[in-house]
């Protein structure tokens, strides 16, 4: 702005050089004289009395036609008779013509020429010639630069030849605003002084680089009516007369990012754009027409604010009788009738009339021209491959990550995930695109940053399989670089979101711990301090994260603590939480930790979104299909972007990308969990490498079964409890043949008791699977489940030379022949069961017993026998029936297909959820 100003006060300078300040400096040395002269004059003779009277007059008369400006006194009739009475005055008024004239002379000389190669200068091409020169084509020059002075009118200094009138041209682009009051009758000529200055601005540049918004309190047909074809490509916006707001917003939206980016890379957009050698960041100017009066005050502040701040980030302001205080960079032409006009560049004396504006016609042709040539440039829509970067896989994560998501205008719209909006929130009914916007947000950080940079965990809480196409599928074996967890399906398992959260929260305190070390407390500066350590950003996508919240027990409660912990801690830490809801109204639990939501800066609303945004905010309200509001600001209306985002989600786009990275990038195989897939056992990890008897899967982000720990000490059997049947046998099978794997032949000896026939073929294979690795596998069903009571007894009171496992199959069906005593004396089968179960795991035999009833389980052990069952594992059983089981802690778990509950006394502190594994392939023979 230096060199604008400077060159303006130039021009002033010399423009008021002739037009006033001569006159002024004159006027003050006389009244120093004058000061003098009555000093003299009190001890003086009546001679210098009378001279000084006359010189008062005289100086008195100046300062009246200095006040009344020449041109007025000119023609002033009481002036007139007063000098033509008084000699003393008439020779004032010869005197300050003479000046006049002389002084004009010298502006006519030297200054006229200068402000025409000023103009001719600063206001090249459309900027300052006449509009035959330019008006039609599109312009060309890429907005490296931009004119310093943009003309809109002529002046003439009063009194002067109309020959002698010179361009008056104003400060704009990169400096300040332009604001002009109109009087009666001369709003058609303000209206022609804007309308060609606009066209000036549009023509100048290559078409796109300057962006119009036009706002008119009062006319229902829109003023400039010849710029609308603008409309067409998005280089004018004409806005509602209603929603000043909404344009306000927009503007200091704008800005906001404009001084944000500016901040980041450390210039203005000016230097960037001359850097660059083309403009980096399309200018804005707004044209709004008031009708003189004041704005609300808030209205009015926000205006000022943006006129103060708009300059730096390329936002100008064309003002027609709106007010604004003048501390702002704005000149000023304000119309004194229907034609003429004085300006702050020149100030009084100095005449201003609007050039004249150019034929309708032309104007409306040259705005069709523009609207047409943007929409080649834009040429076809933008696609997914739009997001992309030219170089993939490239981008540091040390202080963010950012990703361009949709276009607007053909201009990117991007999503920023850093210190400033650690978290979002996305929100959108269903079919809205959500998933859609999503994956555009995936793809488009994947795209930029490499595995080491950025780690993905995506939770997907929805019925469907949106997310499995991330890991190795039958038909497509890539996966997503950086995709480290893909959970689908878990709607019925939010165990598994949990798990998710505590994963995080672990992960938080190690960077934190590691952040202590370093005495760092951020990301970046943890980065910087440890260059070599392994610190991604860590985003975790959890789609219809309500459901997390959705029952009223101990899975909320954690839910909400873990969420709050993550979205306050995550921040620093570089862990970032994109959670994606049909509606964040309904999650009651939500509202009750408004931390989360308050830490979720990012706002994205697919169309007819509710609650996302602020609560004024209503712009998703009117959004069309594809669209979505970015919002970095927290959702307030100024923050609103607003985004076509590409298909992301059909074949050839993301599924595309995803085979590019994979064949480029070498990262591990994400882990998928499949709420809707029973896991294998033989694929289990724990099962080709077994630490001990496995039970089944545990809902863990890490791929991991639960084994149950056999030593040999009291209590290490296991029961297992409810009638599902398949799952029961499930938790048996995985059980004993994990223990085939676990032992070599002869280091251990097996024992399948089954009393219910239909079960016999399972206990078959199984025993035939066992005895196949060399295992011995004694076998009692059918007629022999009569010799369980011995085989019972003989296990209770020997001791044997190796380890003893029973596998007791449901027990509570033998409740006939283990009752019975020899002599009501005798020991029962229950008895030397118990027995069996008492001191067995300290002589190496463990026993795993299923009981199809709680009822029947406790009959079993009796009261005190219930310490000698260290593990349980529960299927279709409530919670409520096995709080006396879990050291009297309450049990939260209602039963659901495929899914059981396991506690180990010694171990856990609260049950795990399980998932039995599937059998089938482990029992078939090799
Ligand atoms: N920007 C887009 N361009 C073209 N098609 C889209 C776009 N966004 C979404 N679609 C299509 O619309 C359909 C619904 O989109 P999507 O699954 O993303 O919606 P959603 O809001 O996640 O809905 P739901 O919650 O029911 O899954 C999909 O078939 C998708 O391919």
């Amino acid at each position: 702005m230096v060199w604008a100003r400077e060159t303006i006060d130039d021009y002033r300078t010399r423009l008021w050089d002739m037009a006033r300040g001569e006159r002024r400096r004159r006027v003050d040395e006389a009244l120093t004289a004058l000061r003098t002269v009555l000093g003299h004059a009190l001890g003086a003779a009546e001679g210098a009395r009378v001279r000084a009277e006359t010189r008062h007059r005289q100086l008195e008369f100046e300062k009246e036609i200095r006040l009344l400006g020449l041109a007025a006194a000119a023609t002033d009739a009481d002036l007139a008779r007063r000098m033509a009475e008084d000699d003393a005055l008439r020779a004032v008024w010869d005197g300050i013509t003479a000046r006049r004239d002389a002084g004009y002379e010298q502006w006519h000389r030297e200054g006229l020429a200068q402000v025409h190669r000023l103009v001719l200068d600063e206001a090249p091409g459309a900027a300052g010639e006449p509009w035959q020169t330019w008006l039609g084509p599109a312009g060309t020059d890429p907005g490296a630069h931009a004119p310093r002075l943009w003309r809109v009118g002529s002046a003439l200094v009063e009194h002067s030849a109309p020959e002698d009138a010179f361009p008056l041209a104003v400060p704009l682009l990169d400096v300040g605003h332009l604001r002009v009051n109109t009087t009666t009758g001369s709003r058609p000529a303000a209206d022609a002084l804007v309308e060609t200055l606009v066209m000036r601005l549009v023509s100048a540049f290559a078409p796109g680089l300057v962006r119009l918004h036009l706002w008119d309190v009062g006319h229902l047909t829109g003023p400039l009516p010849s710029l609308h074809p603008l409309t067409a490509a998005g280089v004018m916006v004409v806005h509602d007369p209603t929603r000043l707001d909404d344009l306000l917003a927009q503007l200091a939206g704008h800005i906001r990012r404009v001084h944000a980016q500016s901040l980041r890379v450390h210039q203005t957009p000016r230097a960037a754009s001359a850097a660059a050698g083309r403009r980096v960041e399309p200018w804005r100017v707004a044209v709004l027409f008031g009708n003189g009066d004041p704005l609300p005050d808030e209205q009015y502040r926000e205006l000022n604010r943006i006129a103060r701040t708009g300059p730096e980030a390329g936002v100008h302001l064309v003002l027609v009788d709106m007010p604004i205080t003048a501390n702002s960079p704005v000149e000023t032409v304000t119309f004194t009738d229907a034609e003429r006009a004085t300006c702050s560049m020149t100030g009084p004396g100095v005449v201003v009339r609007a050039d004249p504006a150019p034929p309708p016609a032309q104007v409306n042709h040259a705005a069709t021209t523009i609207a047409a040539d943007v929409l080649v440039r834009r040429g076809r829509p933008r696609e997914f491959a739009d997001l992309l970067p030219d170089t993939l896989g490239t981008g540091s994560s040390v202080e963010e990550l950012r990703t361009p998501i949709g276009f607007h205008e053909g201009e990117p719209v991007e999503v920023v995930l850093g210190d400033a909006t650690p978290h979002a929130l996305v929100a959108g009914p269903s079919g809205s695109g959500k998933t859609n916007l999503l994956y555009a947000v995936l793809g488009g950080l994947a795209a930029r940053y490499p595995p080491s940079e950025l780690e993905l965990y995506l939770l997907d809480f929805k019925e469907g399989v949106s997310f499995a196409g991330l890991t190795p599928g039958r038909k497509d074996p890539s996966w997503l670089p950086q995709a480290r967890l893909v959970g689908v399906n878990v709607n019925t398992d939010r165990e598994f979101g949990l798990a998710l959260l505590r994963f995080l929260t672990g992960e938080l305190a190690r960077r934190a711990a590691a952040a202590k070390r370093q005495e760092v407390t951020k990301l970046a500066e943890l980065r910087e301090a440890d260059p070599d350590g392994h610190w991604p950003r860590i985003v975790a996508v959890i789609d219809e994260f309500q459901a997390l919240f959705g029952g009223r027990d101990q899975i909320t409660q954690q839910a909400a603590a873990l969420l709050e912990d993550v979205a306050r801690r995550g921040r620093s830490q570089g862990i970032h939480l994109v959670l994606a809801s049909q509606d964040i109204a309904g999650i009651e639990a939500f509202w009750g930790k408004p931390a989360v939501y308050d830490q979720c800066t990012l706002r994205i609303a697919m169309p007819k979104a509710k609650r996302v945004l602020a609560q004024e905010n209503n712009a998703a309200l009117a959004l069309p299909r594809w669209h979505a509001v970015v919002n970095h600001e927290s959702g307030v209306a100024h923050g609103n972007e607003v985004a076509h985002v590409p298909d992301a989600s059909s074949r050839g786009t993301f599924d595309e990308l995803q085979r590019t990275l994979w064949a480029r990038m070498t990262s591990p195989k994400p882990r998928l969990f499949d709420g809707a897939h029973q896991p294998e056992l033989v694929h289990a990890a724990d099962f080709t490498g077994p630490r001990g008897p496995v039970l089944g899967q545990i809902i863990e982000v890490d791929d991991k079964a639960a084994v149950f720990r056999l030593e040999p000490v009291p209590g290490r059997n296991l029961a297992v409890i409810g009638t599902a049947t398949a799952d029961a046998l499930s938790v048996l099978e995985s059980a004993a043949l994990s223990l085939g794997e676990l032992h070599s032949a002869g280091e251990c000896e097996f024992h399948l008791w089954c009393p219910v026939q239909s079960l016999e073929p399972r206990v078959t294979a199984a025993a035939d699977r066992l005895r196949a690795k060399g295992h011995e596998v004694s076998v009692r069903t059918g007629d022999d489940v009569a010799k369980i009571t011995e085989e019972i007894t003989k296990l209770a009171d020997e001791t044997a030379p190796v380890r003893q496992y029973v596998f007791f199959y449901a027990v509570d069906a033998t409740a006939h022949l283990l009752e019975a005593k020899e002599t009501p004396l005798a020991k029962s089968g229950f008895d030397k069961l118990r027995e069996l179960l008492k001191n067995g795991p300290a002589r190496h035999v463990h026993t795993f017993g299923w009981w199809r009833g709680m009822g029947r389980f406790k009959e079993t052990l009796g009261f005190a026998g219930m310490d000698d069952i260290g593990g349980w594992v529960a299927l279709d059983v409530q919670g409520a029936e096995l709080n006396t089981l879990a050291a009297g802690q309450v049990v939260d778990w209602s039963p659901r297909p495929h899914r059981a509950v396991f506690f180990d006394r010694t171990t856990h502190s609260r049950p795990d959820v399980l998932i039995p594994f599937d059998t089938t392939s482990a029992l078939e023979l090799p």
